[in-house]
Formats: C-alpha cells, sequence, structure tokens
C-alpha cells in the first residue's frame, strides 16, 4: 500500500512525477583550517567570491524577471552585507581560513535569524545558500542547484529551496515542490504561489526520499503519496485540472448566487504583490502589511520610499479600494531598529503595533505623511487602518492623527478580543473595522501563533472565535460601517461563506486563494451562508463547526471541497 508524507499545503494544485532530490549540498570546511599567513591576500579572496556570488545571483534574477528578481536581488544585498564581511575579516584576522571563516560568520548570523522567527527565521535558507555558493567558490567545488537538463516533468524535493534554485526552473518541467523545512512564508511557498506550482513544505522525511521516486503531491491538503496506483494518481490529476476549469469559470466581482455583493480583495506585503492580485481579479487590497517595507534593513525607510511603495499599490487599483495598514511591528514581526523597551516574556502580549506608536509619535506621522501624500491625487479609494488596537481610546487617537494628516477613511483592525466585545463602542470613533482573525484566534483562544504545540487551538472555526467576529461585524452593521475580514480565515472557501453569513461585507486574502472564495460564494445564497453562519456558531467545537456549516453549503461538491 502506498505510504503518505503530510507538510502544509501552499500552493494548491496536483502534481504526479518522479522525485529530484536536491542534493549538492556544501560539506563543511574542516574546523581549525587556517590560511597560509597572508590574511589581507584571503580577505581579498573571500571578498571577491562573495561578490561573484552576489553578481550571480543578480544576474540570474535578471534573466528570470519579475518577482524572482526582486527576491534574488534581495538576496545578492545579503551577500554584500559589510556586517558578515567585517565577521568574514575578523576570523580570517586571526588566521581562519576563508572557506571556514565564510562558514563561521554566516553561521554566526544564521543563529539571530533563526532565533528571531516568522518571516526573518524563514530567510535562513537564503543565507545558507549565499554560504554554500560562496564556500563552493573558495573552495572549487561544483556549485548547488537544480537540473538544468531535465527531459520529463519531476516533482523537485530539497530541504529547503532558495530562490536561486527556483527563479530559472522552467513551468513546463516541474510538477510540484517539496521541501522538509519551510513555513507558508518561506520563498519556497511564496515562489511556488507565483509560479502557480503546487507545493507543499515543512515535509518532514521528504529528504529521506529515493531519487526518482514516483510522488502525487496534494499541494492545498499538503498530502505526499509515494509510489501511488498509477490509475488513482491519474485520476486525481485530471480531478484537479477539471476543478481548476470550475474556478476559472467564475468571474468578475465576489458575490454570492443571489447576487449579494461581497468584494473580494488582496492580501499584499508590496508593490511586488500587485501582479499576483491583479491576475486573479482582486477589487482591491484589503490589507497592505506596510511593515515588509521595513523589515531585514537597519534604518526605517525615507518618506520619500515610503511614498512611492504606497503610491505603486495605490496606483495598481484604479476606483478600488486599497487598505494600508500602519507599522505592526513587534511580536511574529521583529523590527531590528525599533526593539521593545525592555524585556518582553510574552510579545504577542507586548508593544507591537499601534502600542508602538505611543513611543514612536515620530514614526506614525512619518507613515501617515508619506500615505497622505501618496494618496493625492490618487483613483484609489485609499483607506487607513491601525493594527493591535484594544481600546475606544487607543482607536480615536488613530483615527484624529489621521486625519489631521489629510487622510479620510480612518479603521482599526479588529484583532483583540476587548475591540471585538467592544465593537459598538469602537464603531463610533471610526470608519470601518477588518477583522484579523489570526490575531483574533491567538487572543480569543490564548494560543501563541508561533507556538506549535498550540496550533490545534489555533483554529478560526472555533465558534468562541466566530462569535466575537458576529459581534464585530453586527456592530459595525448597525453603526452603517464596513466590517471585512483580512486574516487568513477569509482565504478558506468554506469559512468565506459563515463569515459572509455573520455579516462580514468583504473579505481579503492572499492572491491564490481569491478563485476558490469567489467560486465558493458563487455557489450559495445570503440565506444558505447565514444559516451555515447559524449552524457553525451553535457547535460546541472547531471541528464540528465546520461540518455542520458544510452541512447547509450544498454548492462545494464541484469544487472538490
Ligand atoms: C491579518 C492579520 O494580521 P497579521 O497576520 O499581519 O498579524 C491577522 O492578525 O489576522
Ligand atoms: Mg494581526
Amino acid at each position: 500500500m502506498a505510504t503518505t508524507l503530510k507538510g502544509s499545503g501552499v500552493s494548491p494544485g496536483t502534481g504526479y512525477a518522479a522525485a529530484h532530490l536536491l542534493v549538492g549540498s556544501i560539506p563543511e570546511p574542516p574546523k581549525g583550517a587556517v590560511h597560509d599567513g597572508d590574511a589581507a591576500a584571503e580577505k581579498a579572496r573571500v571578498q571577491a567570491a562573495l561578490e561573484e556570488v552576489a553578481a550571480d545571483l543578480e544576474a540570474r534574477g535578471e534573466r528570470a524577471g519579475g518577482e524572482a528578481a526582486e527576491v534574488l536581488s534581495a538576496q545578492a544585498m545579503m551577500a554584500r552585507d559589510p556586517g558578515l564581511a567585517d565577521g568574514v575579516d575578523e576570523l580570517v584576522d586571526a588566521g581562519v581560513s576563508g572557506e571556514r571563516a565564510v562558514y563561521e560568520a554566516f553561521g554566526a548570523y544564521r543563529d539571530l535569524l533563526a532565533a528571531a522567527g516568522g518571516y526573518l527565521g524563514e530567510r535562513v535558507a537564503d543565507l545558507d545558500d549565499i554560504r554554500d555558493r560562496a564556500v563552493a567558490r573558495l573552495t572549487g567545488a561544483p556549485m548547488p542547484g537544480v537540473p538544468g537538463d531535465a527531459a520529463e516533468p519531476y516533482i523537485l524535493v530539497a530541504r529547503d529551496l532558495a530562490p536561486a534554485d527556483t527563479a530559472l526552473l522552467d513551468r513546463n518541467l516541474v510538477a510540484a515542490f517539496v521541501t522538509e523545512d519551510g513555513g507558508p512564508t518561506s520563498h519556497t511557498a511564496i515562489l511556488a504561489r507565483a509560479m502557480g506550482v503546487p507545493a507543499v513544505v515543512g515535509c518532514a522525511g521528504a529528504t529521506a526520499l529515493v531519487q526518482g521516486t514516483l510522488l502525487l503531491v496534494d499541494g492545498a491538503t499538503g498530502e505526499v503519496v509515494i509510489e501511488p496506483e498509477p490509475a488513482a494518481a491519474q485520476a486525481a490529476v485530471a480531478t484537479a485540472r477539471a476543478r481548476a476549469e470550475a474556478l476559472s469559470g467564475t468571474s468578475g466581482p465576489g458575490a454570492t448566487a443571489d447576487g449579494h455583493p461581497v468584494p473580494l480583495l488582496a492580501n499584499v506585503g508590496g508593490p511586488k504583490d500587485l501582479e499576483a492580485a491583479l491576475a486573479n481579479g482582486a477589487e482591491g487590497v484589503g490589507l497592505y502589511r506596510t511593515e515588509f517595507l521595513f523589515l531585514d534593513r537597519a534604518d526605517a525607510p525615507s518618506e520619500e520610499e515610503q511614498q512611492a511603495a504606497y503610491r505603486a499599490v495605490f496606483d495598481a487599483f484604479p476606483g478600488g479600494r486599497v487598505v494600508v495598514r500602519t507599522l505592526d511591528a513587534g511580536a511574529d514581526k521583529p523590527l531590528a531598529f525599533l526593539p521593545p523597551p525592555g524585556e518582553e516574556p510574552n510579545p504577542a502580549l507586548g508593544e507591537r503595533g499601534l502600542r508602538m506608536f505611543r513611543r514612536h509619535p515620530d514614526m506614525m506621522a512619518a507613515q501617515l505623511g508619506a500615505l497622505a501624500r501618496a494618496a493625492e491625487g490618487t483613483e484609489a479609494i485609499p483607506y487607513v487602518m491601525a493594527p493591535m488596537v484594544a481600546t475606544v481610546a487607543e482607536a480615536a487617537w488613530f483615527a484624529e492623527a489621521c486625519h489631521a494628516a489629510g487622510l479620510e477613511t480612518a479603521g482599526i483592525m479588529i484583532e483583540v478580543p476587548s475591540a471585538a466585545l467592544r465593537a459598538r463602542d469602537l464603531a463610533k470613533v471610526v470608519d470601518f473595522f477588518s477583522i484579523g482573525t489570526n490575531d483574533l484566534t491567538q487572543y480569543a483562544m490564548a494560543a501563541d501563533r508561533q507556538v506549535a504545540g498550540v496550533s490545534e487551538l489555533q483554529d478560526p472555526w472555533h465558534p468562541a472565535v466566530l462569535d466575537l467576529i458576529a459581534l464585530a461585524a453586527g456592530a459595525a452593521g448597525a453603526a452603517g460601517k464596513g466590517c471585512g475580514v483580512c486574516g487568513e480565515a477569509g482565504a478558506d472557501p468554506v469559512l468565506a461563506c459563515v463569515l459572509v453569513g455573520l455579516g462580514v461585507t468583504s473579505l481579503s486574502m492572499g492572491a491564490p486563494a481569491l478563485p476558490w472564495v469567489r467560486a465558493s460564494l458563487a455557489r450559495h445564497t445570503l440565506d444558505q451562508c447565514r444559516a451555515a453562519a447559524d449552524a457553525a456558531r451553535s457547535a460546541p467545537g472547531a471541528s464540528e463547526a465546520k461540518e455542520a456549516a458544510r452541512a447547509c453549503l450544498t454548492g462545494l461538491g464541484d469544487l472538490g471541497l
């Protein structure tokens, strides 16, 4: 019988082909290796190798273009990082050989990134790739990489994939990606989605697979079947194709089967995500996570740089709504230049989001100023919202600051239970709500988003979370204001119907989910969505809520949901 490995599905679709294991990890240069005594020459040799690596990454990016070009030029910047070069020089000055110095200096930096976790932690694969490329150049070993000359489609299996590996892959030859490491925000996931290649990450046991083993990969469920029964595998691929056709058959603005409009918007991290948002028919942006502009750098971006990034996003949606969230630093998104004021035993409950602006009002003024200038003369409809709002006073303070900066439409995220519980008071001082179900679930269930051991509790289907959403959406509706959802819950095509039934007025999600949610809403009436919402809220737990909602949603079948 076929065995199955399980990981996280991060790019939907089905692939069936032979595994190609990415080997070629570079051996660790021996501990204690020393150079011949000429430190200056050794430093120059290392510097030249790092520069060659950076230039090669850039050249690959230029050949690949699009999103890959941005990712690879960011990686090239890492290779030219002066801090890393200083670390290498120090070791070489102490006699360490160039390749060993690269290995150790990168290792120290790697530990820092890994400890930071979240987005930064997932840059570790990029850093390791630079290290391996530099060591390969210094020792004359062959470069690590993917097959450039495959004749048949294959499934690329690796510990993790660096952007340089994936950038030049031929989409027609890669049936799927499977990686042992990596999370939903790793580069494997981001690039797989951009390429439209099915992908499973965090798949334990993947790197122990034998080269050439036939695999059936489901990029939605995260299942990787080893040596599946060929007829069943071919049928799965055919079903996936039929499903993709059903999806592409639903187009236009989001609406239920009986015509209740539900604008479908995209979550973006910056201009690089616009292509996918537009390609998937986003009607606007429901969450622009501006902190991505602030990550991976030593200083805050200038007002001009911010203004240009915001303007690029506004310009992509003339006539559409663009909801920009002000900086959500802290907890899972730490910023090097804005450390918390002291030790935070629970960063998720610490100084993050809008709370940080209380201590740095200058940063808020700079961001709102840049936003106001970017909004001048735009044809988009600019909305601005603050993350992590817990009280009416915070919401009123933020709305006033937006208005003073010349930004008309100011809202807040509802992601703290206190905000959902007292939404009727908050609705008096802001123009709209956007529910962040990721954090709302974290705080309602007291289950840290970053702690894998409690991930079962991190389920937005839990009726306690649904009750909070109903409270917020109801309060917004009573005040005549909009209430969207921009957390991951909105990307679940079944839960999306429930959210609409709870009174949510728009849904925002990562671009690849848009066709699924559009198709799912189009197959159900508003009454069915309301019935599903009532059934889910009446259930005692998350799995029962899901089951009860599904029983009310009769149109899921032809989407294979
Ligand atoms: C959308 C949300 O914000 P983030 O995931 O960026 O914290 C959320 O918390 O649901
Ligand atoms: Mg949040």
